[in-house]
């Protein structure tokens, strides 16, 4: 059992939400099919009694030195094999975990589970090691920042493991209730039977320099009064500094205390919602059927309480619902809502589909008023997830680029572009997202959403409308795209198409806050063709 089990942070471990922008192609919408799950935490026998270690600073060379035990290089000094395995399985699978997510780009919320359940961890340490990996992979710049301080070698010229093992020994010394000794203790002994055995005594005289302080102290140290507020805010909330500023460019100067809040709610894991679809299962009896309780806003969500797999809920699997945060269900439900000028209402279409929660429910509502959806979907796997979250469903799935997908124009009276973003505005859904991002993807992203949207622009037909969605509130991808949207699309006031929904800001765009709404940071404007 682990020394110690204090989560830290309220993860309450993935129960879904991962479907709507990413998650394994589950019933509920399926997801990016990230990298395969199984990294292996390492052996599951060998176990010899609780603690697994002295931990108490044997061996410990000064930080500074440039031996082996901190270098890329260097042989271990004793066979692995020789070393007894530590019993700390959750601890073992963190860095399991955090070797995936750097090692093969993999997504610590799809990957996690498979790792917990090869690891045959049981309940509580499943826990313990949910908290310890997400937090660990949020806070990760926020606990380089400190490591520097502490050694005299960059964390980014640190050999991969053993930089693993010094974040999650640093995010346990200043961000849990995990006593000090043993948060040291259990992390160099895992080191020590590791394949860096050299490397104990550094990242135990490392980490013992990281508990001279608390984490007020360090940040305090790190970025005194007077140092840029931004910075002080990105680094006390772990975000790269170009994200706050982009999420307090979006919140328009906003005080201070609410750029804040929006970050901070970026290190909440948030709760499961489920959309029920329309004519397929009515929302207060999928509340009843999944134990939840109706959605603050859009009619068709339920949000889930603690416990349960959604994934394997009988509404879910059969779909009459999908696994879909309520902003995602908010943006689909305005454009169904928005008036056309005139015409017939029955050509749907969704131009970036893939995994297709949005397309299951377009395509539910479509059926009910007798119209179709066309879904259209770049990625061949994405558009098999597409196909699976819609079966059954009015909708014909196109494996295309949706610049050109040999559809005809002026051929569709409704058109969704959800459209390929930074994905800024769901950072709570992916813990290491935020550290993989640059500015960088920002100017290639803008362009596509832009020849995404002229090519939206052809295929409505006039009178019809055009819904611009993001799931990113940097303001390039949103407002800049609108701003220089094509000739002949009109913006149609969006906030009305949310009734009942606060703080939608002055129009004619919306822009959804995960700490304003509970949803992720979703954008929507509506365009009508005017000619
Ligand atoms: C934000 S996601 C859409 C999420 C989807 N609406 C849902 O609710 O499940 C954007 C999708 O656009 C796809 N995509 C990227 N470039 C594309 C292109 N040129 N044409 C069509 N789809 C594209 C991506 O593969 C991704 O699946």
């Amino acid at each position: 059992m682990s020394p110690a089990h204090v989560p830290p942070s309220g993860d309450r471990g993935d129960r879904g939400n991962r479907g709507d922008r990413g998650g394994r192609g589950g019933p509920g919408g399926g997801g990016q099919g990230g990298p395969g799950g199984h990294g292996g935490p390492g052996g599951r026998g060998g176990r010899r009694g609780a603690g697994g270690g002295r931990g108490d600073g044997r061996g410990g060379r000064g930080a500074g030195r440039a031996d082996g035990a901190t270098g890329r290089t260097g042989p271990p000094r004793r066979p692995q094999t020789s070393r007894p395995p530590v019993d700390d399985p959750a601890r073992r699978t963190v860095l399991a975990l955090l070797a995936a997510v750097r090692d093969r780009g993999a997504y610590a919320n799809l990957v996690l589970p498979d790792l917990i359940a090869d690891a045959g961890l049981d309940q509580r340490d499943a826990a313990l090691a949910t908290a310890l990996a997400y937090g660990t992979s949020r806070m990760a710049g926020q606990l380089d920042a400190v490591l520097a301080r502490c050694s005299d070698r960059p964390p980014d010229e640190l050999d991969g493991p053993v930089l693993d093992a010094l974040r999650m020994g640093a995010f346990q010394l200043l961000h849990t209730r995990v006593p000090p000794h043993a948060a040291l203790s259990t992390t160099v002994d895992l080191v020590r039977a590791g394949a860096r055995p050299s490397a104990a005594g550094f990242v135990n005289a490392v980490l013992r320099r990281v508990s001279a302080h608390d984490l007020d102290a360090w940040l305090d140290l790190l970025a005194p009064p007077g140092t840029d507020p931004v910075e002080r805010l990105a680094l006390r909330t772990a975000h790269p500094r170009w994200i706050a500023a982009a999420l307090g460019d979006s919140l328009g100067g906003a005080a201070a205390a609410e750029l804040e809040l929006a970050l901070a709610a970026d290190n909440l894991s948030p709760a499961v919602h489920l959309a029920a679809r329309p004519g397929r299962v009515d929302r207060d009896e999928l509340a009843r059927l999944a134990g939840g309780t109706p959605g603050r806003w859009a009619p068709t969500c339920v949000v889930l309480g603690e416990g349960g797999d959604p994934g394997r809920m009988a509404p879910v699997v059969d779909g009459r619902a999908g696994v879909q945060d309520e902003g995602s269900q908010l943006v689909a439900l305005a454009l169904a809502a928005a008036d056309l000028d005139g015409g017939p209402d029955l050509r749907w279409l969704d131009l970036a589909a893939g995994p297709g929660g949005k397309s299951a429910l377009l395509g539910a509502i479509a059926a009910e008023r007798g119209g179709r959806l066309d879904a259209v979907e770049v990625a061949p796997h994405r558009a098999e997830l597409v196909r699976r979250a819609t079966a059954g469903l009015p909708v014909t799935v196109h494996t295309a680029d949706g610049r050109d997908p040999g559809l005809p124009a002026a051929g569709f009276d409704r058109v969704l572009l959800d459209a390929p973003c930074t994905g800024l505005g769901a950072l709570r859904r992916r813990p290491e997202a935020r550290w993989r991002r640059s500015p960088a993807d920002v100017a290639p992203l803008v362009r596509l959403q832009r020849e995404l949207l002229s090519s939206a622009a052809r295929l409505v037909r006039p009178g019809g409308v055009v819904a611009y969605v993001t799931c990113s509130p940097h303001l390039s991808e949103t407002e800049g795209v609108v701003a220089r949207r094509p000739a002949g699309l009109e913006l149609v006031d969006a906030r009305p198409l949310l009734p009942g929904v606060p703080d939608l800001g002055e129009g004619p765009t919306v822009q959804l806050w995960p700490h304003r709404h509970g949803t992720d940071a979703m954008f929507l404007a509506v365009l009508r063709r005017t000619g």
